[in-house]
């Protein structure tokens, strides 16, 4: 089998590091000739925080290249797979000019996006490919362009977007199986929507309040205002599902919650992209919600509100 990565950055090298050292092709497409030269040169080194031994993976073993060099080089050669981790704005905004020639293809496309919206539009762009949403809580924080951190492992559950039976899909099974023995825990699920559902919701509360507070996840519950806060986002998240017939476990809070207990040391990916003075992806977080909200007539104010701070956050630090 051989995977196209396209973004090199936490996930990305994570992803690419671990299937490499599992023998499997992969081919790393890079924002920027200097990453694929620094990779050359340096290798990839994965570390853990549980004290794992740091994987290394050789310069001369990883197949680095601009993504400049996507629309020459994919057609001549192209993968099984296209494993897509870059973030929503970069799918957004960029990545629709490059993926443009591959409107007939039916490639197998795996998303790891958090958010939502990105699923819509790669179906316009891709109408011949077979898309598939992954969710993840596995967590990655890029060093530098030759080092990645795996932070904490976690779970892959993967759907076929736009329905159909996952669990029996045999590019599926062969999918989870690689990533299998590359060392990473994976699901096949039917439930494809139910699970970015629960996915959003998690972030939507506790993405922006960390972003906002400059605080680890954990310390999201040290007080009982910053529960207050998160509960008012959690409320109107709900009463968005219940409005628009998206069904959701009577567990979710308490999931929230757990979730903050699990990751209490992490820095969610927005406050870590609001240090990095780096766009946050609140607009397909808390911003889908609103959206939502919006069809369906209900009022989602403190969705609102964080939104404007997070993105005045961003714009002042620039
Ligand atoms: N990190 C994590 O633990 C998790 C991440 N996710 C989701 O996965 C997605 C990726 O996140 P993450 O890996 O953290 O993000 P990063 O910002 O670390 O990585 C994104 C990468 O995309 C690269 N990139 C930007 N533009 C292009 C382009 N036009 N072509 C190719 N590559 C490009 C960036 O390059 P450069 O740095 O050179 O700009 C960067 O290396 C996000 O949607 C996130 O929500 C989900 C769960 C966990
Ligand atoms: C689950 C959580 C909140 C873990 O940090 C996450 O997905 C993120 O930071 O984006």
């Amino acid at each position: 089998m051989k995977i196209e990565i396209i973004g090199a950055g936490s996930l990305g090298l994570l992803l690419a590091g671990k299937l490499i050292r599992s023998g499997t092709g992969v081919r790393l497409w890079c924002r920027s000739g200097e990453q694929c030269a620094a990779l050359a040169a340096a290798g990839l080194t994965i570390s853990h925080i549980d004290g794992r031994e740091p994987v290394f993976i050789p310069g001369s073993e990883i197949e680095a290249v601009p993504i400049s060099e996507f629309p020459r080089l994919y057609p001549e050669s192209p993968g099984d797979w296209l494993v897509l981790t870059v973030k929503q704005g970069v799918l957004h905004g960029t990545l629709p000019e490059l993926l443009g020639p591959l409107r007939e293809s039916e490639v197998n496309v795996l998303c790891l996006q958090n958010g939502w919206g990105h699923m819509e539009l790669l179906q316009k762009l891709l109408p011949a490919a077979t898309l598939y949403t992954a969710v993840t809580t596995e967590g990655a924080r890029r060093e530098s362009p030759v080092r990645v951190v795996h932070a904490g492992a976690g779970q892959t559950s993967i759907g076929i977007w736009g329905g159909g039976e996952t669990v029996r899909n045999q590019a599926a099974i062969r999918m989870a199986d690689t990533l299998r023995s590359a060392g990473f825990s994976v699901l096949l699920s039917n439930e494809v929507k139910a699970m970015i559902f629960r996915k959003l919701a998690i972030n939507a509360v506790i993405n922006p309040l960390t972003a906002i507070w400059r605080i680890p996840n954990g310390e999201l519950l040290s007080t009982e205002l910053r529960v207050r806060m998160m509960k008012e986002l959690y409320e109107e998240t709900a009463a968005v599902y219940e409005a628009c017939g998206i069904a959701y476990e009577d567990s979710l809070w308490n999931d929230i919650l757990e979730v903050c207990r699990a990751t209490s040391g992490n820095h969610s990916s927005m406050l870590a992209d609001v240090l990095s003075s780096r766009e946050t992806e609140i607009r397909w977080i808390n911003g889908s919600l609103v959206a939502l909200a919006d069809q369906a007539g209900v009022d989602v104010t403190a969705h609102q509100w964080v939104i404007r701070m997070v993105e005045g956050m961003f714009v002042k630090e620039r």
